[in-house]
């Protein structure tokens, strides 16, 4: 039995490279390492999958689960012990008392933690932008790994977090491992038992690296927090592919109907928010969608698109003379940003849209220039301010070549100069052949851009009429009439 002093002095010269440490550390580390990796790449993908899977007793598991992330280090250790066991199911495998069967253990108690945390970040990503990655064409579960990859910080914080927890826990590891010297020795196993022979020497130079270690792994998650939304340089514009997102100026049909929606309604819960609409989209059109907060139009526009399940029937009809059904996309009032750079958002875009590889590079190019934010192109994406933003929204839709093109209030909360361009933009949208659908708060902007312009209120279609009519025509619906009136700023 030492005194402390002298505990504290072999612990001191034990620190500084005794073989029998670094091959305890060595050992921990490598153990909790590939348990951490098997559980990153069940916990992951499991997680994943259960932020956008449904199915009958899903509830139960996802409660499990959660009652798995304070799964005790022991109980796991019992179990695996009783697998692993000689009377066990696996005691053929004869790997107790092995680290195969450590990282078994310390792998069970790590996959429920990074799946059920990866779950709910997922959620937490889904909920600011599963929408949008929805209106870009992207599955569920495609949806949840891109949310993987913009919410990386996130997952490397729940893995280490996982390697933590598995590094410092005594209970699993003692009970499959059996602390054998030079075998299954690991830090915490040996703290354990040399603490309670009262050698305190070599368990406080232990405890004194994990510690370290565990410091370690917090200023690990700290340096990334810190380094966050950075994003690794990407290569350089190359020189303008020969690609032309412009139209071929196609023979338009006049007036050839695209969507034909009839008595289309929506219901979220107790709330109507589309009731009974029916209109008819032409080619070539600018509809402007007009109302007060609250009275559909985001919904109408959403439900045009194919994003919400509708009452009723919504038609699209085939482009003519071309004979295929007319491509869709849709810009958000606040676009959805990936934590990538902005070619990469761009780029995305175009692969959730299954554009083949080698085009994809030319598209992102000419969208990019197009909206005039090529010099920006390995900047973050979330960097940029919101007129910017926008724009990249406005790149990501357009660069799918969309026949029809939704826009949600685009212009919402921007500056006048920001507001300006992006109202350039969608005119030149428009005169490249793209039929709009769009809605605004800003009368102007609606007398401006629109082909036509239909006002709604409480879900309802109250007045649809071409854009000099809307505005200066027959007296409209008291409803809108009293709207405009109300508006007058715009004037
Ligand atoms: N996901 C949802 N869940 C429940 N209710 C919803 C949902 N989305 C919209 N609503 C409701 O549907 C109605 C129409 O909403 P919508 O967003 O389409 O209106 P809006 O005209 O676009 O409003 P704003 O001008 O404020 O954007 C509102 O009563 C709204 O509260």
């Amino acid at each position: 039995m030492h005194t402390l002093t002298d505990s504290w002095a072999l612990a001191w010269h034990l620190v500084q490279a005794d073989p029998e440490l670094l091959g305890i550390t060595a050992l921990s580390l490598r153990i909790s390492g590939t348990a951490t990796a098997v559980g990153a790449l069940v916990g992951l993908l499991l997680g994943a999958w259960l932020a956008v899977a449904r199915f009958p007793g899903q509830g139960l598991l996802v409660w499990l689960l959660n009652t798995l992330l304070a799964l005790p280090a022991v109980v796991v250790g019992l179990l695996v012990y009783l697998l692993l066991s000689r009377a066990g199911p696996l005691g053929a495998l004869g790997i107790l008392f092995t680290p195969t069967a450590m990282v078994v253990a310390q792998s069970v108690l790590v996959t429920p933690l990074i799946a059920a945390l990866t779950r709910r970040l997922v959620l937490a990503a889904l909920a600011e932008g599963g929408d949008q990655l929805r209106a870009l064409g992207a599955r569920p579960f495609a949806a949840a790994l891109l949310m993987l990859v913009h919410d990386r910080l996130g997952v490397a914080t729940v893995l280490l977090t996982a390697f933590a927890r598995a590094i410092a826990e005594v209970g699993a590891v003692m009970i499959v491992g059996g602390n054998i010297a030079g075998v299954t020795r690991v830090m915490t196993t040996t703290i354990a038992l040399e603490t309670s022979k009262g050698d305190l020497g070599l368990a406080l130079a232990l405890g004194c690296v994990l510690l370290a270690v565990v410091g370690a792994v917090n200023g690990a998650i700290g340096l990334l927090h810190w380094l966050g939304g950075r994003v690794p340089p990407g290569p350089p514009p190359q020189p303008a592919p020969a690609v032309d997102l412009q139209r071929q100026a196609a023979p338009m049909a006049a007036a050839a109907p695209l969507i034909v929606a009839e008595q289309l309604s929506v219901r979220f819960g107790p709330v109507l928010a589309l009731d009974a609409i029916s209109l008819t989209l032409q080619r070539g059109d600018r509809l402007v969608l007009v109302g007060a907060n609250g009275s559909g139009k985001t919904t109408l526009l959403q439900a045009l698109h194919g994003l919400l399940p509708s009452a009723g029937r919504c038609t699209r009809l085939a482009l003519q003379p071309e004979g295929r059904l007319p491509r869709t996309a849709m810009v958000f009032q606040r676009p959805f940003l990936l934590r990538l750079s902005v070619w990469r958002n761009v780029w995305v875009g175009l692969w959730l849209a299954g554009v083949p590889a080698a085009e994809r590079h030319a598209r992102c190019h000419a969208a990019l220039a197009r909206v005039g934010l090529l010099a920006q192109a390995h900047r973050p994406a979330r960097a940029l301010s919101g007129g910017q933003q926008q724009r990249l929204g406005l790149a990501r839709a357009w660069s799918l070549q969309p026949d029809i093109l939704f826009l949600d209030e685009p212009t919402a909360s921007l500056d006048p100069g920001a507001q300006r361009e992006i109202e350039a933009l969608v005119q030149a949208l428009a005169a490249d052949g793209v039929t709009l659908v769009m809605s605004t708060h800003h009368l102007g902007q609606a007398r401006r851009l629109a082909t036509r312009v239909a006002y709604l209120q409480g879900g309802r279609l109250v007045v649809e009429r071409g854009v000099a009519q809307f505005f200066d025509g027959a007296p409209l619906p008291p409803p809108a009439a009293q709207f405009l009136l109300g508006e007058l700023g715009w004037r």
